[in-house]
C-alpha cells in the first residue's frame, strides 16, 4: 500500500522566488486509501438522528406548463497550488554534513537544490577516496517523522526499486537510513521545467514545448509500462539534466511518491474500478478530473496532468488559476469541466487541442496510443532530432518499435479505431435521469408538472386505489410523483415545506396531509382544517420535529425531493424495514458523512437536492450489503456500466445544477431479474415510461439537473 502524503509544499521558491511560489501548487492526500467493505451491521436501535441542517438559499422560477400524468394498470399489486505547511519533521533535526548509508561512498552535504512537501534535496560530493560512482549526487533527506515515513521508509523507495533508471527516471544508487533520516543517494539532475519557464518569462516556445510533450509521453510510456501511474505529472517534476553535461538536453520524471499501480502485476490485470469522492491525490492545479473526484488513478490520469502541463508551459497560465478558499478543489474541477479543448488550447497550435481532445475522452483502463500522441506533436518540431532542444530519443525509440509492430502510424488515427464518442465538451445541460427495473408486473402511475396545490390531490386518489409513493422529484418548481402497488408500504404521510429539509422560521406555513389519524406533538400553534380528508394548514412548526414525530411513530422518510425554490417534499412510509434513520443537508456532496454512516451500518435510502443543496437520507437496515457514489460534472455513464458489472444497482440518484450523484447498491436478496436500465431525455419521459411498462420495466428513480458537459 503506497504511504500517502498529506497537504504540503513549496518551500523552495518561497525562499528563492516568493512570487512564483505563490503561483505554485502543493500535492493534497488524503489521510488513507481504504476500500469500504460492507458495511458492520450493528443491532437495530430506537435512536433516530436529525444532522443540524446548514443555512438555506433558495431560487425562484416561475415556469408554469401544464401538467401530465400517466398510469399503468397491472395484473397484481405487489436507490491551487497552495503553499501549505511541510510535514517533515527537518526542523527538529540538523541535516547531517556528510552522509553514508548502506554501502555507499561518504558525502558531504552542499547546497540545496530543492525542496518538496516530504523531502529536501541537496547536492552530496563523493569525499570517500578511491570510492566507486560519481563525484555529485543529488541527496533525498525525508525525517523519520514525515508522514510519509510512518511505517519505515518512505514508499517512494520501493517504487524507486522498480523504476529507477528506467528511461527518464534517475537512478538511486544507495539507500538507507543515518541518524533520524531516511536518505536516497540518486543521479544528480538540473532546473525543473518550472524553474525554466520561470527563468524564461514564465512561458515556452512551441518547438520546445512540443519536445516536451513528446519526450514526456514516451517517460509516461515507460513508467506505465512497469505497472504503475505516476499520480502527480507537473513542470516541477520533470527535470533537465545536469548543465554543461552530455544529458542536459534529457528530460526526467522525478518524485514518485504518489505513483500507484494501475496493473496487478501477479494477474496481470487491471486494478479495479472505483471512486472515492472524499480522497484527492496529486496537485489541483494539475489533476485530472478523475482524480479530483477521487477515481483510482490510471493512465489516462497521467496523461490529461499532462497536457495540463504543456498547456502552462506555453501559455504560462490555466483557466482555473486563482481560485481560493475550502472549495478551491471543487470549483477547480467544476471550472476543467466546463472548459472545452478548444477554449483551454484557443492560442496554441492545433496538435495540443487534439492531445487534450484525445486524453479527456480516454476510459479507465484504455491502453493510450503512446505513439499517436507523439506523433501529433512530431508535426510541430523540426525533423532533425539532433537540433531539438530536448533530446526525443527514447519518443524515437518507441514510435519505431509501435511502428515494426504495427506499420504505420498516421496522424489521423489508425484505420481500425471506431469514432470515439466525446464525453467532455465544455457544454452543461440538464436532463431528467429516470432509472427503471425489471419487475413483476404492478400497477405504476406517474404525474409530472405538478404544482403544490394539486399535489393533494394525486396522492389522494393514489392512496384510494391502492398505491403509494415510491420516488419524487422535482423540475422547475413543479413536482414529478410516481406512486407505485409494488411498495410495501401500509400507510404513509407526507410534508410539503417552503424549507429544503430545514428548521423554519415560527411564520412558516405547511401543508400537512395524513391517511391515518394525527396526532401533533410539538409547537403546534393553530391548525385550521382545510378540507374533511385530513388537509391541514399547521401555522407554526418544525419539519424536523414533524420528522421525528414521524419517526416516534415508525414511518421512516421513503421519498424526497427539494425544488429550486427550496421547498421540500418529504414522504414517510410504514412498513419498511429500517430500524433507524439519519439525515443530513449539505452545501456539498456529503460523501465523508455517508462513509462515515457506511461504517454504522447506515444506507442511503433517499436523496434529493435543492438549488446546489444536496439533502441525504441513510437508514439502518436497508437491505443493502455493499453500497458506492458515482458522483461527477456528467452523467457518470463509465462509472455505472462499471458498477453494474459488480452486481451493483442504482438505488438513488440526485443532481444539482452543478453535479450528478448516483448511490449504487448490492442488495442483500438478489432479484430474480436484475434488469436496470437507465435514460436521459430533456423533457419527461412519458412516453419513454409507457414503453418500459410494456416489457416489465418500472421506474425505480427519477431526478433533474446537470448531466452532460
Ligand atoms: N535528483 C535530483 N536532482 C536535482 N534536483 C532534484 C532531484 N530530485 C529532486 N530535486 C529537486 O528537489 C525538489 C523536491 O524533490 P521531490 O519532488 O522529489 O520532493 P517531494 O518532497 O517528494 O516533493 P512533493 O512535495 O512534490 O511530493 C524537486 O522539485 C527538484 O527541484
Amino acid at each position: 500500500m503506497p504511504v500517502l502524503r498529506s497537504a504540503a509544499r513549496r518551500a523552495r521558491e518561497a525562499q528563492e522566488n516568493p512570487a512564483a511560489a505563490a503561483a505554485a501548487e502543493a500535492p493534497v492526500v488524503p489521510p488513507a486509501t481504504r476500500r469500504r467493505r460492507a458495511a458492520r451491521r450493528q443491532k437495530a436501535g430506537g435512536v433516530r438522528e436529525a444532522a443540524v441542517p446548514e443555512e438555506e438559499r433558495a431560487a425562484a422560477e416561475e415556469i408554469a406548463p401544464a401538467e401530465v400524468s400517466g398510469e399503468r394498470a397491472g395484473e397484481e399489486p405487489m436507490d491551487d497550488q497552495d503553499s501549505a505547511d511541510k510535514q517533515a519533521g527537518e526542523d527538529a533535526s540538523p541535516i547531517p554534513e556528510t552522509v553514508q548509508v548502506a554501502s555507499s561512498p561518504r558525502y558531504k552535504v552542499e547546497r540545496k537544490l530543492g525542496k518538496g512537501g516530504f523531502g529536501q534535496v541537496y547536492v552530496g560530493r563523493r569525499i570517500s577516496a578511491n570510492a566507486p560512482g560519481a563525484v555529485e549526487v543529488a541527496l533525498k533527506f525525508e525525517h523519520k517523522n514525515s508522514k510519509g515515513c510512518n511505517h519505515g521508509p518512505p514508499y517512494e523507495w520501493q517504487v524507486y526499486d522498480i523504476l529507477g533508471g528506467i528511461h527518464g527516471v534517475p537512478r538511486v544508487h544507495y539507500k538507507g537510513r543515518q541518524g533520524d533520516y531516511f536518505i536516497m543517494v540518486m543521479d544528480m539532475l538540473g532546473l525543473s521545467l518550472w524553474d525554466a519557464c520561470s527563468n524564461n518569462s514564465h512561458t515556452m516556445s512551441v518547438e520546445m514545448v512540443a519536445c516536451i510533450a513528446i519526450e514526456a509521453i514516451s517517460i509516461l510510456e515507460k513508467v506505465h509500462s512497469k505497472g504503475y501511474v505516476h499520480g502527480d505529472v507537473k513542470p516541477e517534476n520533470f527535470l533537465l539534466g545536469p548543465p554543461g553535461t552530455p544529458e542536459e538536453k534529457k528530460l526526467f520524471l522525478v518524485d514518485l511518491g504518489l505513483a500507484t499501480k494501475w496493473k496487478d502485476r501477479s494477474t496481470g490485470h487491471h486494478v479495479e474500478y472505483d471512486q472515492r469522492p472524499d480522497i484527492f491525490r496529486g496537485t489541483v492545479r494539475y489533476a485530472s478530473v478523475h482524480a479530483h473526484l477521487g477515481r483510482i488513478g490510471s493512465r489516462r490520469d497521467d496523461l490529461e496532468s499532462l497536457a495540463y502541463t504543456l498547456v502552462f508551459l506555453l501559455r504560462g497560465r490555466l483557466p482555473w488559476q486563482g481560485y481560493q478558499g475550502e472549495n478551491k478543489g471543487f470549483l477547480v474541477c467544476k471550472k476543467k469541466m466546463c472548459t472545452s479543448p478548444e477554449s483551454l488550447c484557443s492560442f496554441c497550435p492545433q496538435p495540443f487541442k487534439e492531445f487534450v481532445e484525445y486524453v479527456v475522452n480516454l476510459k479507465f483502463d484504455e491502453e493510450p496510443n503512446y505513439a499517436k500522441c507523439i506523433s501529433l506533436f512530431d508535426s510541430i518540431v523540426g525533423p532533425n532530432p539532433d537540433i531539438r532542444p530536448i533530446n526525443t530519443d527514447g519518443a524515437q525509440k518507441l514510435i519505431h518499435q509501435v511502428g515494426q509492430k504495427r506499420g504505420r502510424i498516421s496522424l489521423e488515427g489508425e484505420t481500425d479505431e471506431q469514432p470515439k464518442k466525446k464525453i467532455r465538451m465544455g457544454m452543461p445541460a440538464t436532463q431528467w435521469i429516470s432509472v427503471y427495473n425489471a419487475r413483476r408486473p404492478m400497477k405504476q402511475r406517474y404525474h409530472y408538472n405538478v404544482a403544490d396545490s394539486r399535489l393533494v390531490q394525486h396522492i389522494d386518489k393514489g392512496n384510494e386505489d391502492g398505491l403509494f409513493i415510491s420516488c419524487i422529484s422535482s423540475c422547475a418548481n413543479l413536482w414529478a410523483l410516481i406512486m407505485d402497488a409494488g411498495t410495501g408500504f401500509s400507510s404513509q404521510v407526507y410534508e410539503l415545506s417552503p424549507h429544503f429539509l430545514h428548521k423554519v422560521s415560527n411564520c412558516s406555513l405547511f401543508l400537512s396531509w395524513q391517511n391515518n389519524p394525527l396526532t401533533f406533538r410539538g409547537k403546534i400553534t393553530y391548525i385550521i382544517f382545510f378540507n374533511i380528508t385530513y388537509l391541514y394548514v399547521v401555522i407554526s412548526g418544525y419539519l424536523k420535529e414533524w420528522i421525528m414525530d414521524q419517526w416516534d411513530r415508525n414511518y421512516y422518510i421513503t421519498a424526497l425531493a427539494g425544488a429550486n425554490n427550496g421547498s421540500s417534499l418529504v414522504v414517510m412510509s410504514k412498513g419498511t424495514l429500517y430500524t433507524q434513520q439519519s439525515y443530513k443537508v449539505s452545501d456539498t456532496f456529503p460523501f465523508k458523512w455517508i462513509n462515515k454512516k457506511w461504517r454504522d451500518g447506515f444506507y442511503v435510502t433517499s436523496m434529493a437536492t435543492a438549488g446546489n443543496k444536496w439533502a441525504i437520507v441513510m437508514s439502518r437496515n436497508a437491505g443493502f450489503s455493499e453500497q458506492v457514489v458515482e458522483l461527477d460534472f456528467l452523467y457518470p455513464s463509465e462509472g455505472v456500466h462499471k458498477r453494474w458489472d459488480c452486481g451493483y444497482r442504482i438505488t438513488a440518484v440526485a443532481a444539482t445544477w452543478d453535479q450528478t450523484a448516483l448511490i449504487l447498491s448490492v442488495p442483500r436478496r438478489k432479484p430474480t431479474d436484475e434488469t436496470q436500465e437507465t435514460l436521459r431525455t430533456s423533457a419527461f419521459p412519458s412516453q419513454h415510461v409507457k414503453e418500459k411498462w410494456s416489457k416489465n420495466l418500472y421506474l425505480a428513480s427519477v431526478c433533474y439537473g446537470r448531466t452532460v458537459s
